[in-house]
């Protein structure tokens, strides 16, 4: 009994020696005979192999003729060297601005579009630009000083769980740049990247492998970077020696890639899943394989439909377990992260970018493919949110349990997993236009490898021999949250679908369907600038003859009207009781109606046509002269409840988000009787450019339901040649306010929008606000006429079957009746 034992002792001695040295890329077949001799050599004496985390072992190894002497520090001098930068600093340089990225498409079809009004103006908030146009560093990474306490220092080597990715150094190496990122806790110090802090990688067999190593500290889930740029390195103030501790931890388990199985986001999103988890076979994880080459994302990118997903390539030649594996994540009992990522490219002269640009172009490509619409998303966020999860997971688990865990990722699992709620909650929108992705909690999940109940599988004959005891071992079960499930967050607060962004509240409800809630978005009282369009608010910009500086508390009480009525006919617009004058309303609903009665401008150069056909664009179809509203904004001198600021006020009328039991889903209601001529909501969203859209839009497919992007084209007539810049849209898919709930009703809606300058007179942005056609009563749906032309089969949008039931339905199969027949209510 007592020598089963011993030997079961010594096989689990064993197997975890193993797995320390695979975890630094030494394969097992190299580490088992010098294992062998060592145990020979010292008598069996496992303390004396194991100390100071098997550095005799691996000393040993790298005495072997397989590991010549080419300036490889040993495991001693790794602890003092290779270490070293874990222990040093990087100073950061400054990022650099992002540089919009991606091919533009020559053709924006505009049929996209709807167009209403026209007016620009703009207000402060639409200035503010997203995180990711500003310089990523600023605002998240204090990368000046970097935090860190030694004894909480991950060990340099990376953990490459391929064999044939080597992390210790070899001859004819490629250089790695390594991000130290330590703990808050203890001594405050600098990070420093020295030519000591890069670790070496062999250029293997015609593909290069370079890994980015992220020491991610979850102390205070607070993420630091260090160098992002190889660039100027800072020579790293060295640390006392006895300041520093070793605690990298022997990995207990480890969890083997999965044969790949690619999912596509397509199928997840029918399925409902997120990506790992099998379909139909009960809660098997299939942990999926992402060997991503290069080529094929390019590949992907032009569109040719490689997914880059999926790219397990078995063709590697060092990849002896055909379980490639990239990316990976260790870390200590002391709390420290590791994150290891190795790339693979076919490019022979494949040079790692900085991370600085790396990280960019990753975020961007986010904020692209996956329409991560945060304004603040960055992908250090995603790092500080990896270590939030650690932290939390970790208090929830037993700390014996996995100490290395591979992850590897499918780069849709971003689009569905909890991440991307933290990312920006985007959700996918299935066809039927429900929202996907959701995580789910399921239930007990096993890992490949083991069965329902948490024992090994049986393993295939096929495994490699030498790796099947390790394997059997180093199988975890998870406990039973899902980690995906530890980022659910609430999509919409059904008491307040604002979230306290507006002055009243506005419920949700659903008495129809079992849909609980709208598929989600991020609700924003104002419009927001999305990247390029160009919105310029300076107060110089507003002429004296803009605004009515002299003006004094309520401007419709005054016997003469100010400057700010010129642009209504030198009469304002709204009455003292806040609502649209009845004159400046029928000739809104009348253009409307019978654009062809009123004037309209002609492009020289129309953008819309240049969109459409950049060589060869046609001449331009013109554009509504459109009427709109002058409101005093801050360069006035009257107040805040000036009669001459209704929709700078905000939504003032009870409304409420409701199931439509047409089937049209979610619309807007009013739970008050609203007058003729009553403002009830803005139609809020991103602010894009023509050619912003266009990316959108190919991006859109199906025929989900989705908001239509509203064209703002006001002034373009009189423009002459428009930048892409300046020719703008509203986009209220992914950031809108409740108006993005207000659905079509063909002809006889009961809101119209009404262009409305508040911040300028300038007349490529402005506010569309929405208005009552005529007296609406309370429970009413209110509607909008999109003017889409269902007749229209060439958009790229297809659209939606009309269900409006009005008697003046367009979408028939009869004779256009286009906005002529009108009678309002
Ligand atoms: C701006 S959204 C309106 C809110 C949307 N109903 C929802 O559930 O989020 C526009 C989408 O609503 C639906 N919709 C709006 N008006 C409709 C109508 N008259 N008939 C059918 N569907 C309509 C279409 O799917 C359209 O793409």
């Amino acid at each position: 009994m007592a020598r089963d034992r011993d030997k079961e002792e010594r096989n689990e001695r064993a197997k975890k020696a193993i797995s320390a040295m695979k975890v630094m890329g030494i394969p097992v077949q190299k580490v088992k005979p010098v294992l062998k001799n060592l145990l020979k050599e010292s008598e069996n004496s496992w303390d004396y192999i194991e100390a100071d985390n098997y550095s005799v072992l691996v000393d040993a190894l790298f005495s072997q003729p397989e590991f010549p002497d080419t300036g490889i520090k040993k495991r001693d001098a790794d602890l003092g060297e290779s270490s070293e930068p874990t222990r040093k600093r990087l100073k950061l340089d400054e990022e650099d601005d992002a540089s919009p990225s991606g091919s533009r498409a020559d053709v924006l079809r505009e049929t996209s579009l709807i167009h209403p009004a026209a007016e620009e103006d703009a207000s402060p908030q639409l200035q503010l630009r997203r995180r990711r146009a500003e310089p990523a560093s600023e605002s998240v990474l204090p990368q000046q000083s970097f935090i860190q306490k030694a004894s909480d220092v991950v060990q340099p080597q990376s953990c490459s769980g391929d064999e044939g990715t080597v992390v210790s150094p070899r001859g004819n190496v490629q250089e790695m740049r390594a991000l130290r990122v330590g703990p808050q806790i203890g001594h405050k110090k600098e990070l420093a990247s020295t030519s000591n802090s890069l670790v070496k990688y062999p250029r293997d067999k015609g593909l290069m492998k370079e890994s980015v190593d992220i020491l991610v500290p979850h102390q205070g889930s607070k993420v630091e970077l260090g160098n992002r740029s190889s660039v100027s390195p800072v020579r790293p103030k060295d640390e006392p020696m006895d300041d520093y501790e070793p605690s990298f931890e022997v990995p207990i388990a480890m969890m083997p890639p999965a044969e790949a199985t690619p999912f596509r986001s397509k199928d997840l999103q029918d399925r409902n899943m997120h990506p790992g988890i099998a379909a139909g076979n009960g809660p098997t994880i299939q942990i999926n394989v992402s060997e991503i080459r290069a080529s094929e994302c390019a590949e992907r990118r032009k569109g040719n439909g490689v997914p880059c997903n999926n790219g397990t390539d078995q063709e590697l030649e060092d990849l002896k377990d055909g379980s490639p594996k990239t990316f990976e994540i260790a870390s200590s009992k002391s709390g420290v992260v590791k994150i290891s990522l190795t790339c693979r490219s076919g490019n022979q002269n494949f040079v790692m970018p900085d991370l600085e640009s790396l990280f960019k172009m990753v975020e961007d490509r986010c904020l692209k493919s996956y329409r991560i619409l945060q304004p603040d998303f960055s992908f250090m966020n995603i790092m500080t949110e990896m270590c939030q999860c650690a932290e939390e997971l970790s208090s929830k688990t037993s700390g014996e349990k996995e100490n290395i865990i591979n992850i590897i990722p499918m780069v849709d699992s971003l689009k569905t997993s909890g991440m991307s709620s933290m990312m920006g909650g985007i959700p996918s929108i299935a066809p039927n236009g429900s929202a996907v992705g959701v995580p789910h909690c399921s239930g007990p999940i096993v890992l490949e490898g083991l069965n329902a109940n948490g024992t090994a599988k049986k393993k295939n004959d096929s495994e490699d021999p030498d790796t099947s005891n390790v394997r059997a071992s180093e199988l975890v079960v998870l406990e039973q949250q899902d980690p995906q499930c530890v980022n659910i967050r609430p999509l919409h607060d059904v008491n307040d679908i604002t979230k306290g962004e507006e002055r009243v509240r506005i419920s949700v409800v659903n008495e129809v369907s079992s849909e609980r809630l709208p598929p989600l978005f991020h609700y924003i009282p104002q419009n927001l600038v999305y990247q390029n369009g160009y919105i310029n608010f300076s107060l110089a910009r507003i002429a004296d003859e803009d605004c009515c500086a002299d003006c004094f508390g309520d401007c419709l009480s005054a016997s003469i009207p100010c400057a700010c009525a010129r642009e209504t006919g030198g009469e304002f617009a709204y009455t003292s009781d806040g609502l649209v004058k009845k004159d400046f309303l029928d000739q809104c609903i009348s253009m409307n109606l019978d654009p062809g009665k009123h004037s309209h401008v002609y492009c020289k150069d129309c953008p819309l046509e240049r969109s459409k056909n950049k060589a060869t664009p046609r001449p331009c179809k013109g554009h509504l002269v459109r009427k709109f509203v002058k409101e005093c904004w801050s360069k006035c001198g009257c107040n805040k409840q000036c009669g001459n600021r209704v929709v700078q006020r905000g939504i003032t009328c009870n409304l409420q988000v409701f199931y439509t039991s047409e089937g049209k889903g979610w619309g807007l209601r009013t739970l008050d009787d609203l007058p003729r001529g009553a403002f009830v909501c803005e139609y809020v969203g991103e602010i894009l450019t023509n050619m912003e859209l266009y990316d959108r839009t190919i991006q859109t497919t199906g025929n989900a339901r989705h908001t239509y992007p509203v064209l703002l084209d006001a002034d373009w007539g009189s423009e002459g040649v428009l930048k892409d810049e300046e020719a703008l849209c509203l986009d209220a898919t992914f950031y809108g306010n409740v108006g993005r709930f207000v659905n079509h009703r063909c002809n006889d809606a009961n809101l119209i929008e009404i262009p409305i300058e508040v911040e300028t007179a300038d007349r490529h942005y402005y506010h569309l606000a929405f208005f009552t056609t005529r007296k609406v009563e309370a429970l009413e749906e209110l509607t909008w006429d999109y003017g889409i032309d269902f007749d229209d089969h060439k958009h790229p949008i297809k659209a939606f079957q009309c269900l409006c039931g009005s008697r003046f339905c367009r979408d028939r199969k009869r004779p256009r009746t286009r906005r002529r027949s009108l009678v309002l209510k």
